[in-house]
């Protein structure tokens, strides 16, 4: 009886160990490579990352108004509050913090780094003025076609342009593709390694002017410390914190970072 109860243990035991080893070792690896269009499709293809966003596109679908953009908001929330999510979306009690930097800014054409699910391109867009648009960059294309089924289904898809690609290899172009010449609001909230390059590369590109607000995710979890040092002892940048608590996690700090760009 007892070997029965210890093979049964360790029939659950191993695979779940398995997948816990499996799941460390993605996040690990991911950090480092979310660049990498390759690599980061073979994980996908393995580890099956887009099942989560997949699973939030048919709640939002199943629960939320059709053409109700504050209803599939909260359908979101509610979705990711309730799993205790892993989900990347920048979350209500950060989304809040968005939301201020947003209306202050009061920006015309906006730049997002790292759409995901459009959870934050959402928020921004329920706020958006007459005529102004979003442009969201997202790198992954089951993450991008998610993301344009739940944006259309919010009847936001003529505010709220999905550019589909990886910023270094879409930034270069957007401003010609799109006929904006500098955003007004930038969002970044992709790879976070790679927020200090990206924001060097805005500022090669032009694509920045006097007063554009850059609002900067997740600076201290999982943390961004090379984007803070840059833009904090930066002349070219006025910078506040605003520290609060990661999404979906309150046990964990989190801070957004606003710096608005001097030139
Ligand atoms: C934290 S999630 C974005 C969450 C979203 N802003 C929200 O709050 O709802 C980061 C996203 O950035 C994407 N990503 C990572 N590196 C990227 C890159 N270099 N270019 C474009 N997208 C990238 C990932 O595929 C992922 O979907
Ligand atoms: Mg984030």
């Amino acid at each position: 009886f007892l070997e029965v109860i210890l093979a049964t243990n360790l029939v659950l035991f191993i695979p779940l160990l398995l997948l816990r080893i499996a799941t460390r070792l993605y996040a690990t690896v991911q950090k480092q490579i979310t660049h990498n269009f390759y690599i980061f499709q073979l994980l996908n293809l393995f580890l099956g990352d887009t099942a989560f966003p997949r699973q939030i596109a048919d709640h939002v679908i199943k629960n939320a108004m059709r053409g109700d953009v504050t209803s599939v908001i909260n359908v979101m929330n509610q979705y990711c509050h309730a799993l205790k999510s892993v989900g990347m979306n920048v979350g209500d009690a950060k989304g809040a913090i968005l939301d201020k930097c947003f209306l202050e800014a009061s920006p015309q054409n906006v730049l997002e780094l790292g759409c995901y699910c459009g959870y934050s391109a959402l928020r921004m867009g329920r706020l958006l003025k007459e005529g102004a648009k979003i442009y969201t960059v997202e790198g992954n294309p089951d993450f991008a076609d998610v993301a344009q089924e739940i944006i259309t289904f919010a009847g936001m898809e003529e505010k709220i342009q999905i550019v589909r690609g990886f910023s270094e290899k879409v930034l270069p172009t957007i401003a010609a593709k799109y006929g904006v010449r500098t955003f007004d609001f930038v969002f970044i909230d992709h790879a976070k390694d790679l927020y200090e390059r990206d924001l060097k590369m805005l500022e090669d590109l032009g694509l920045m002017r006097n007063g554009t607000t850059i609002l900067a995710d997740n600076v201290i979890y999982p943390g961004a410390p090379k984007y803070l040092e840059y833009v904090r002892n930066n002349t070219k940048y006025d910078c506040t914190t605003y520290p609060t608590k990661l999404q979906f996690r309150e046990n964990i700090d989190d801070a957004l970072e606003r710096s608005v760009y001097l030139v």
